[in-house]
C-alpha cells in the first residue's frame, strides 16, 4: 500500500473544507490559533513518517495527553490506579460533573476531565508538580525522538485562568477523598499538561507504542507492557472522545483520543499511529475535519479493529 499517496490523497480530498466547524472558545489562547490549519502525519514500523498540510505545526494537544499520563500514571501507580478511576464511557461531555456525585467522586473513566485530574494526581504521586511535569515532558521528547516538544505557558495560563470548571471537579474530588496532592498543585500540572505543543508528526512518533504492544518498534523504547497497551486502546476506542465515542467507532473503527486543540490520535493496532488537526470542533469537542480525514483514511486503506482482514502494509 502506497502510504504517502493514501495521506496525500485524504489531504486533498477535505482540504476544501478546511475553516469548518468551531474551534473551542473557552480557552481564550486557543481562539487565537489560524482555523484553516490542517495536517496528517502517519507513523508505522517501517520508519519514515507520511505527512501531509501543516504536519509540521505544533499546536496544543489538550486532551490527547490524557493517553501519555494514564499510561504513566500506571507505570507509577499499577492497577491500584483503577480504585479510584473507572473504565466505562460516561455518555456526558468531557467536562462534566453530574456522575461525579452520585458515583461517589469515581470518575467514569481516565479520559473525561475529573478521571484525567486524578490520574495525573497518581502520576504525580510523592513528587512535586515541577518534577513531574519535567518528567512527562522528558517521556515525550524520548517517545517523539524529538527535543522539540514543549509546553505552550501562553496556553496553560489561559487555562488556568478561566479553569473554573476543572477547579470545581477537582474539589469536588478532594471532598471524596480521592487526591493525594492539594488541589493547586495537581491543577498546575493538569493544565500544563494540556499545553503540551506538539506537531502531528511528533505525535504519531510518539504515540507508536500504542499500536504496537507498548514498544515503539523504530526506537525500541518501551512505554508500557503488551496487555497494558491494549487495555488503553479499548479504553481509547470506548471513551477517546466523550459523548461522541459511540459515533467515532462507527465511521472510523479504531481507537482515538480527541482534544480540543483539534488534535486526534489515532490507533490502528498492528499497523499506524495517525494524528491528524485541524481546530475546528464538532459538538462534542472532536476536531471535524480531523474524524472526516482519519474516516476517510480507513475506508482507503481498509483499517477497522473490527475486520478480520486487515490488509498488509
Ligand atoms: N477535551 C479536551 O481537550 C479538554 C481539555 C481541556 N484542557 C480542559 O480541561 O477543559
Amino acid at each position: 500500500m502506497d502510504l504517502q499517496r493514501i495521506v496525500d490523497e485524504t489531504w486533498e480530498a477535505l482540504a476544501d473544507q478546511r475553516g469548518s466547524g468551531t474551534p473551542a472558545r473557552y480557552i481564550p489562547a486557543l481562539e487565537l490559533v489560524d482555523p484553516r490549519q490542517f495536517g496528517i502525519a502517519m507513523a508505522t514500523r517501517d520508519g519514515p513518517v507520511y505527512c501531509a498540510g501543516d504536519a509540521d505545526v505544533p499546536f496544543s494537544i489538550q486532551s490527547v495527553s490524557k493517553v501519555f499520563a494514564l499510561a504513566l500514571a500506571l507505570e507509577r501507580e499499577g492497577p491500584a490506579l483503577w480504585d479510584v478511576v473507572g473504565r466505562e464511557p460516561s455518555g456526558n461531555p468531557f467536562n462534566s460533573i453530574l456522575q461525579l456525585e452520585r458515583e461517589k467522586g469515581v470518575p467514569r473513566n481516565p479520559f473525561i476531565n475529573a478521571g484525567a485530574i486524578v490520574t495525573t494526581d497518581r502520576f504525580i504521586g510523592d513528587r512535586s508538580p515541577e518534577v513531574a511535569i519535567d518528567d512527562l515532558l522528558a517521556r515525550l521528547r524520548l517517545m517523539a525522538r524529538d527535543e522539540g516538544v514543549t509546553i505552550d505557558t501562553e496556553v496553560a495560563r489561559s487555562e488556568s485562568q478561566t479553569g473554573s470548571r476543572n477547579r470545581s471537579l477537582a474539589y469536588f474530588l478532594a471532598d471524596f477523598g480521592r487526591l493525594l496532592n492539594p488541589v493547586e498543585d495537581v491543577l498546575s500540572v493538569y493544565f500544563r499538561q494540556c499545553s503540551l505543543a506538539m506537531s502531528c508528526r511528533q505525535l504519531a512518533e510518539s504515540a507508536l507504542f500504542l499500536p504496537f504492544d507498548g514498544t515503539d518498534p523504530v526506537s525500541g523504547v518501551t512505554m508500557c507492557s503488551p496487555s497494558r497497551a491494549r487495555r488503553i486502546n479499548a479504553l481509547m476506542l470506548l471513551c477517546g472522545h466523550y459523548d461522541n465515542s459511540g459515533q467515532f467507532a462507527f465511521e472510523v473503527g479504531f481507537p482515538g483520543k480527541s482534544g480540543v486543540g483539534g488534535g486526534i490520535l489515532a490507533s490502528v493496532p498492528g499497523r499506524a499511529s495517525i494524528a491528524v488537526w485541524s481546530p475546528g470542533l464538532n459538538r462534542a469537542g472532536t476536531s471535524l475535519l480531523g474524524a472526516k480525514a482519519l474516516s476517510d483514511i480507513a475506508l482507503r486503506t481498509g483499517w477497522s479493529v473490527f475486520s478480520g482482514k486487515l490488509p498488509e502494509i
